[in-house]
């Protein structure tokens, strides 16, 4: 569960008592429908916590010494285990791990968000170092980075490396290949995400400039067996692109970076030392693979099931879309609006089945599915009850002013603006979206992400605040943090873990 989740838990309570009381009817609906949705989130964020996620992967049995680990075993009688990780969940992987085998643990370096350690010590051999301030690799990051690489790189066949890896675990693990500086490389890749590089663009590139990232881990801890853990935080779990993939193949072609980085006209201002190493071959050496195994213990997944069943216990007609969401903000907000826009058609009897689904298959929202338009059982429930709809990933954000923010509270933003054009078309209905990360942090902010709805835009006039300047500027996090005195930011702390983002859409007909 969150840090201080007890302390969030009740001032939103007391928040929300104090607002009931002196609200309008349909502000209290609304106050409802967002305290619902919050629920909904935490509920998907517990469902995901490191710690569940490893014991259900690993047993060990101390008595004859034996390790199983997601169905293979390993006698540990003559072999020294090593721990290392990296990523905004491996503390927690970390701690379960060190319940498990105690002392078994020879020597470990973990590497953690900065502000996120704890002060329990269980195996003294263990090390955990924070870095990467708001999500950016540092001088921090990187001296870990270093003793991680030196660790790895003095292992015996004797030895068994355990590798935890999560989200976050690019910037946390950041050694660039010599001659490029830190800055070089956390330049490079800035200016990628801010020019709208996705996650695959952006790691593809990390791969190709990094000393442990593309399977170099892995290679640099022959001749030990080499096991790792992943919670992932990228659409489809591709093995070898969460946190770059330090003990997964790189199998890319040298060229596609170069070609990543021209695809957004940064090719030419590129300093000299990373022309070099992209223009270098690729080292020949072989990926062990007999001695490495990779296993997903975690996932979005996991988060849509939990949200759906909360819903569902919270009186909603819950209905899992998507988790695959990916692509830029603009499309994902307009793809949104429009779902809202079908499925108020479809529950004021409007508009007929086969065209409800023709419109969702054009929205390009990757992943969707339409089955549940054949289950009759649904397509009823959703005239008697509220509608969520449940999606999971991981959109991109051009970036474009100097403003702060992060994708969720931008898309929540620009979800609202959009719905405010068409708004006429929902006079019989209140529409809502929570868009937050799981990481409980989103962007480089300290909010996990906001709720946007159809009334945003003029409530937003009232009081005030222009929603356009605030898109514009790329400042969604200064509008929710004035907007309804910040009751629309959803603030959870680090989560201690990360399995991309959660949207919740609330379709709800006006009584
Ligand atoms: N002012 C802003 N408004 C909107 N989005 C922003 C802003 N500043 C940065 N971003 C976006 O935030 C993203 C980085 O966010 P964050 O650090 O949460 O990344 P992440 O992908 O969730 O992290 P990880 O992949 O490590 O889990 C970048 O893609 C960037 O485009
Ligand atoms: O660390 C990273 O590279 C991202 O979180 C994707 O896994």
């Amino acid at each position: 569960m969150f840090r201080n989740q007890t302390k969030f838990l009740v001032i939103s309570q007391i928040k929300h008592r104090q607002y009931c009381t002196s609200l309008p009817a349909s502000a209290k609906m609304a106050k409802a429908i967002v305290s619902d949705l919050v629920q909904i989130f935490r509920s998907s964020v517990s469902a995901v916590q490191p710690d569940k996620l490893i014991k259900n992967t690993i047993k060990y049995d101390g008595t004859t010494d034996q390790l199983t680990i997601a169905g293979d075993t390993y006698n540990l009688l003559n072999k020294n285990v090593y721990l290392v990780g990296a990523g905004k969940a491996v503390q927690k992987m970390a701690r379960e791990v060190e319940y498990l085998l105690g002392d078994k643990i020879k020597h470990g370096i973990i590497s953690i968000p900065a502000g996120s350690k704890s002060d329990i010590v269980i195996n003294k051999y263990l090390r955990y170092s924070e870095g990467a301030k708001n999500n950016l690799p540092d001088k921090c990051a990187e001296a870990t980075a270093i003793k991680i690489k030196k660790l790895a790189s003095s292992l015996t066949a004797n030895d068994l490396l355990l590798v935890l890896i999560s989200g976050g675990g690019s910037a946390l693990m950041p050694l660039p290949k010599e001659p490029i500086t830190l800055d070089e490389k956390t330049d490079l890749v800035k200016k990628l995400a801010n020019a709208g590089a996705d996650i695959v663009e952006l790691n593809t590139v990390r791969k190709r400039l990094s000393e442990l990232k593309g399977g170099q881990l892995a290679i640099r801890a022959q001749p030990a067996d080499v096991v790792t853990l992943i919670l992932s935080d990228i659409v489809g779990d591709p093995l070898d692109l969460i946190a770059s993939g330090p003990t997964v193949e790189n199998t890319d072609n040298p060229g596609t970076a170069i070609d990543i980085i021209k695809k957004f006209s940064l090719f030419d201002q590129l300093p000299l030392s990373v022309k070099t190493v992209l223009n270098e071959s690729n080292e020949l050496v072989e990926f062990p693979r007999s001695k490495v195994k990779n296993h997903i213990i975690g996932s979005n997944t996991i988060s849509i099931r939990e949200a759906m069943t909360e819903a569902e216990k919270l009186g909603y007609m819950p209905i899992d879309l998507s988790n695959q969401v990916a692509g830029n903000i603009i499309d994902v907000a307009k793809g949104y609006v429009k779902l809202a826009e079908v499925f108020c058609e479809v529950i004021a009897g409007t508009l007929h089945k086969a065209e409800f689904k023709a419109t969702i298959e054009s929205l390009n929202i990757p992943g969707i599915s339409t089955e549940f338009i054949d289950n009759d059982e649904v397509m009823s429930c959703l005239k008697s009850k509220d509608v969520c709809l449940v999606l999971g990933g991981e959109i991109t954000v051009e970036v474009k002013g100097s403003g702060k923010g992060g994708r969720n509270q931008q898309l929540s933003l620009e979800f609202s603006d959009i719905l405010h054009t068409v708004k006429e078309k929902f006079r019989d209905f209140d529409v809502y979206l929570l868009s937050a990360g799981t990481d409980g942090i989103d962007g480089p902010t300290d909010a996990a992400g906001a709720i946007g709805y159809l009334d945003l835009v003029s409530d937003s006039k009232d009081e005030n605040i222009d929603v356009n300047d605030h898109l514009d500027n790329s400042d969604s996090y200064n509008f929710y943090k004035k907007f309804r005195e910040g009751d629309l930011h959803v603030i959870t702390g680090h989560t201690n873990t990360n399995v991309m983002d959660i949207h919740l859409l609330v379709i709800k007909r006006k009584k």
